[in-house]
């Protein structure tokens, strides 16, 4: 099917937005993907990242609650079944705690979600609210970002392997799996967001949405590193560098990265 000139400038503008916006260029990622964090900080990065995960369905969940068409609702339905899954075998979320203990974290320590930062909190507790209560349309377009997605998973599987000895295939399963569903669902949220942006407003606010969006993944990273990279400042409430530990624990990492 072809596209009309439109819609493909206004493509190029939700991928402009990602080009200039996205959080695979943010220093933490950079640290993540080259080898350059401690055990301590990939752990730190596991727990906060855990919050996403918890709430990515209960924000798919309220997206499917104010949705009137049934095709819609069948097909977003399947994001809530991937990371949920079935009573047996789980999904995505259990994947991720499959992760937590490949790096030494007990899982039920990261479920619990005690230790995630304030501003992890914050930042993706504002994605589930803006989803439940901005239009339909900007639900969608809030999801966009995971156009950027699969190439920020090879990135990382093909960095953690390469640097950290935690990492095989059952540790990163989740991302692995990632690259298997993100491709259509976000073929869909395109697609849809294409359609239903019909006026130079609707444009503005999915673009808007979309650059919101950018904001919540930018701000986990900005909260994470500057409670776990030099000059470290863990706010009240946040992970200690030892809680749920059952691997080794580095030494004195947070002193030594306070320095
Ligand atoms: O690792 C990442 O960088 C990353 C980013 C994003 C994203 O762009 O929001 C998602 C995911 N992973 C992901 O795994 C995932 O399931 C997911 C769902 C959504 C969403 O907004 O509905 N984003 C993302």
């Amino acid at each position: 099917m072809s596209t009309s000139p439109e819609k493909a400038a206004f493509e190029a503008r939700l991928r402009a937005i990602g080009t200039a916006r996205y959080h695979d260029k943010h220093p933490f990622h950079q640290m993540l993907h080259g080898g350059a964090c401690s055990m301590t900080q990939v752990r730190a990065w596991v727990i906060n990242r855990y919050y996403y995960q918890s709430r990515i369905p209960m924000k798919d969940a309220a997206l499917l609650s104010r949705c009137e068409n049934p095709r819609l609702r069948r097909i977003w339905r399947s994001r809530i079944e991937d990371h949920d899954g079935g009573l047996a075998e789980g999904g995505g979320i259990r994947r991720w705690l499959r992760l937590a203990e490949a790096v030494g974290l007990d899982p039920d320590y990261v479920a619990s979600t005690r230790g995630v930062l304030p501003g992890t909190r914050f930042a993706v507790d504002a994605y589930v609210h803006f989803v439940r209560e901005k239009t339909l349309l900007e639900a969608v377009a809030s999801s966009l970002t995971e156009l950027f997605a699969p190439a920020i998973h090879e990135n990382r599987i093909a960095g953690l392997l390469k640097h950290y000895a935690f990492a095989d295939d059952a540790a990163l399963s989740y991302f692995r799996q990632r690259l298997n569903e993100a491709p259509q669902d976000v073929a869909f949220g395109l697609a849809h967001v294409l359609d239903h942006a019909d006026t130079l407003e609707k444009q503005d606010a999915a673009a808007a949405a979309l650059t919101f969006k950018t904001d919540v993944l930018w701000s986990q990273l900005d909260t994470l590193h500057s409670a776990y990279v030099a000059p470290a400042r863990i706010p009240p409430g946040g992970w200690d560098g030892r809680e749920g530990v059952t691997g080794e624990i580095d030494d004195h990492p947070l002193q030594g990265a306070a320095e």
